[in-house]
């Protein structure tokens, strides 16, 4: 049995496997027919009952799964209109994208604290055989091809690729196997190749169509598979893309406010990240994905075809070839420039360039207030100058280098392969013609004169085909050698992008995990980041502080510089405070401390643990209107989703705008569904309301307002104190408008004193305020006293001035009177004659009247 199917050929076998199959199932049957007999009118009253049951359940489960998809599309269709998405209680956000004319449906799972924690290690504390310390980000690590980037690579794929079992590995899987495909394919190619031209030569037309035709089969699965290999490429580096982006920004956007501090504490990724999130990452998943196909393909290729043209041509060729791939990468790796730097430097300016145009944009009426257009041309020109020198600077090192590198990779490493190939041709004593040519040579010992002949076209033909087959080799070879070589230029360039993104990521989480310390054997700066010892305590009900300096940060690992010394102050619930003090004093940076955004460097900062409801809320300086509905604007920071889960309502928001003096609005802008540039629809004062809005729909039980009144009519104001009072709000108001002292029991004034780092805290209408508040008035009484005095000397300045200014006038009118006449008279003339330009013609027409 086994001898007659090691000898069948393959589609025997399988019938036979077939047939075998068949009786054993058939057998089984009958078997069981046997066990149970039924009669077959029993069997058919089984069959249609079975089959109506399905039938029922498939309708029915098909019903539901349709029902199912149209209420996911409505509700699908109501979340993109309405820009919003479900959260569920692990975190996990479900959004709708708008996708041709429905809606797509993404579920995106949260990055865990432990995943983040895993990583940590990876980021800021890299071994120190990368050369890297424990800075971030690396500033002492060129980007290029070192241990450094490995490490940086290696660390990035762990975000890329998290397990083993995921969509990335089969990707990247798939991928690999059409690679080999592709590769085995050439293989078939370069034999095929050989086999047309041999048939061609011999004149075997029969042969030849057939190989032509089989050159047409194999060229359409080529490429199928050429361009499956593009399309896995793609779709390898988006979903490296999306790992990637997801990561970052649960870094950026979490409770640890990274994407405040990141800019305004750390410092460490410059500009912005923005450039980093957009541009660098995309440039470093193509580049990453290419890689794997640029790398591995070419690298399968040099392994397959040197394996093939050692068996064809020995062992003597195959040491020339790997001699001069060394000695060719060794060359073209010593004489690269460093593409790695040159691209994270690119990078850096790119994103340069790109600030200055965003901050336009943002400031664009100010700037056109201002017409400060043409100082803004400037600024951007310069910006563009300093880019576009350094691509110049780059473009002219390419020049070099690309010159050569491609007369190495195309010209020399072809000619070395007819070289090589041409070896067995000129020298068989050396190559796989060997054999060959000894068999051919008894044959033709042994043979007669006539069969010389066509011996002979047959050896000329072996020849030929094994030539052709071996330079076809070669240079497929010469090809995945260039393509390697080109790769380490990819490479260098991809270590380049791999430094930028792994700064990014290093820093975030420098910020994430507060992870500042001073370097080894120095101490931090007084007031960096390295130094903050305060602590700030959440849960507390009521905001306090206890000895806290009040400090404006500095860029890490610089000191801040002192505002105040140790504030100390309690609000508790019912307790309104004001604080006061002139501009620059700190009076936002109270609360930028309470709210977390500036470190507490001493003491102790104690606050309620929720924002919002039930907790704090800050009303920022600078109004901020949220993109999206106008919905959306009075119930920021929340989604509509979130109102719906809070069970609030349409009704109560109008009620809302209503006491905010808003309730003009939805009908003004056309209802609450309403998209605008709110920044720009909302006038001064609305946009403030806007924000007193949102305090009263979210009721917290404290609340900042940094000079949330400073547009508003004083009445207006007195209401909306009165109202956000009346809710149960405990305000603490921050403002230079001393008529707020009214709807407040305690004031905090600071800036006193002669170094204004002095700071009083008291309750409004105490005896120790009374006294405060006399000792103003007399001092206020005092400087009336003097005012007399004033006036007097003022009289006698004007006197004196009066004096200097007519000795002027007559030394002016000496020097040139009737100059200065005769210019005041022109002007006058000129101005006049300009004025009444329309009517010129009329004194010259009334002359020539009086004339005729
Ligand atoms: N992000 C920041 N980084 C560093 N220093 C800052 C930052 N923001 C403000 N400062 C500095 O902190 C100091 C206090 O600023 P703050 O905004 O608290 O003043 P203020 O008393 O509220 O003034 P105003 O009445 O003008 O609002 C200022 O000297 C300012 O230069």
């Amino acid at each position: 049995m086994s001898n007659t199917n090691s000898r069948s050929s393959p589609p025997d076998r399988f019938s036979q496997l077939f047939d075998h199959y068949y009786e054993r199932l058939l057998a089984r049957l009958e078997k069981l027919e046997r066990r149970s007999p039924l009669s077959k009118r029993t069997t058919q009253l089984l069959a249609t009952l079975a089959l109506s049951l399905t039938v029922a359940v498939g309708g029915y489960g098909g019903y539901r799964l349709y029902r199912r998809r149209r209420t996911e599309r409505t509700l699908g269709k109501t979340l993109v209109r309405r820009n919003s998405g479900i959260r569920s209680k692990d975190g996990t956000r479900t959004i709708y994208v708008p996708y041709k004319d429905r809606t797509s449906k993404v579920v995106i799972h949260p990055t865990k604290d432990t995943t983040f924690d895993a990583h940590r290690r990876k980021f800021l504390q890299p071994s120190k055989a990368t050369g890297m310390q424990s800075d971030v980000p690396p500033v002492d690590v060129k980007p290029g091809l070192n241990l450094a980037f490995v490490h940086q690579f290696v660390a990035l794929m762990n975000i890329m690729i998290p397990r083993l079992r995921c969509k990335e590995t089969g990707l990247l899987t798939l991928h690999a196997v059409f690679l080999l495909l592709r590769t085995y394919l050439s293989l078939v190619v370069a034999r095929l190749d050989g086999e047309i031209v041999r048939d061609l030569v011999a004149g075997k037309g029969k042969a030849f169509m057939l190989g032509i035709a089989k050159w047409l089969s194999i060229g359409a699965i080529s490429s199928y598979t050429n361009s499956m290999i593009k399309f896995l490429q793609s779709k390898i580096s988006i979903s490296f893309r999306t790992r990637l982006t997801r990561y970052i920004h649960d870094l950026y956007l979490n409770k640890s406010l990274a994407y405040y501090k990141l800019h305004n504490l750390d410092g460490g990724v410059g500009q912005g990240a923005d450039q980093f999130i957009t541009q660098d990452l995309t440039l470093f998943c193509d580049s990453a994905a290419s890689l794997y196909s640029s790398l591995g393909k070419p690298l399968v290729d040099l392994v397959t075809f040197n394996f093939q043209l050692y068996r064809s041509l020995g062992g003597l060729a195959l040491s020339g070839l790997l001699l001069n791939y060394f000695a060719t990468a060794t060359l073209l790796r010593r004489l690269s420039p460093p593409f790695g730097k040159m691209k994270a430097v690119e990078g850096r300016k790119e994103g340069e360039f790109r600030a200055l145009h965003a901050r336009l944009i943002a400031n664009a009426e100010e700037v056109a207030f201002y017409n400060g257009g043409p100082t803004e041309h400037v600024l951007l020109d310069q910006g563009f100058k300093e880019l576009r020198k350094w691509m110049e600077g780059i473009y002219r090192i390419k020049v070099g280098y690309n010159m050569l590198e491609d007369f190495v990779l195309k010209y020399s490493w072809s000619a070395f392969g007819y070289l090589v190939t041409s070896l067995p041709v000129f020298l068989p004593a050396l190559g796989g013609l060997t054999q060959v040519t000894a068999n051919e040579s008894s044959a033709r010992r042994s043979s007669s004169a006539s069969a010389e002949l066509v011996e002979h076209t047959d050896k000329s033909g072996g020849r030929m085909k094994q030539f052709i087959t071996n330079k076809r080799l070669m240079l497929s070879l010469a090809d995945a050698g260039g393509r390697m070589m080109y790769s380490i230029k990819d490479l260098s360039e991809l270590a380049g992008y791999t430094s930028r993104v792994y700064t990014l990521i290093s820093t975030l989480h420098r910020v994430h995990a507060d992870a500042y310390f001073p370097s080894r054997g120095t101490h931090a700066e007084l007031f960096s980041l390295a130094d903050v010892q305060g602590t700030l305590q959440k849960g507390f009900d009521g905001v306090r502080l206890e000895n806290v300096p009040v400090v404006a940060p500095s860029l890490y690992p610089m000191g801040g510089e002192e505002l105040v010394d140790n504030l100390s102050f309690v609000v508790r619930p019912g307790e309104h405070l004001l604080i006061t003090g002139p501009n620059g004093a700190g009076k936002s940076a109270v609360s930028r401390i309470v709210a977390g955004l500036w470190p507490t460097y001493r003491g102790l900062t104690s606050r309620p643990r929720n924002d919002g409801q039930d907790g704090i809320m800050f009303l920022p300086q600078r109004p901020y209107l949220s993109p999206g509905t106008l919905r959306d604007q009075v119930i920021y920071p929340h989604t509509e989703m979130d109102m719906q889960t809070a069970g609030r309502r349409e009704s109560e928001l109008q009620a809302i705008l209503e006491q905010a003096r808003l309730g003009y609005i939805p009908e003004r802008e056309g209802g609450w569904d309403t998209r605008k540039m709110w920044k720009d629809v909302l006038s001064g004062g609305e946009k403030q309301r806007m924000g007193i809005a949102r305090l009263l729909y979210h009721e917290p039980r404290y609340a900042f307002i940094d000079e949330g009144t400073s547009a508003v009519s004083s009445d207006v104001e007195g209401l909306l104190y009165e109202t956000a009072k009346a809710k149960g709000i405990t305000l603490v108001t921050i403002s230079t408008r001393a008529s707020l002292k009214r709807y407040h029991e305690y004031t905090l004034t600071l800036g006193l004193g002669e170094d204004a780092c002095e700071y009083e805290f008291v309750r409004i209408g105490t005896e120790r305020e009374r006294v405060g508040v006399e000792r103003e008035l007399v001092e206020l009484r005092e400087r009336l006293g003097k005012v007399e005095g004033w006036r007097e000397r003022r009289r006698e300045i004007e006197v004196e001035l009066a004096e200097v200014w007519v000795a002027a006038k007559e030394g002016e009118m000496e020097g040139g009177e009737g100059e200065g006449e005769s210019r005041r008279a022109g002007g006058e003339g000129e101005g006049e004659s300009r004025r009444e330009g329309g009517v010129l013609e009329k004194p010259g027409y009334v002359g020539e009247e009086a004339a005729s």
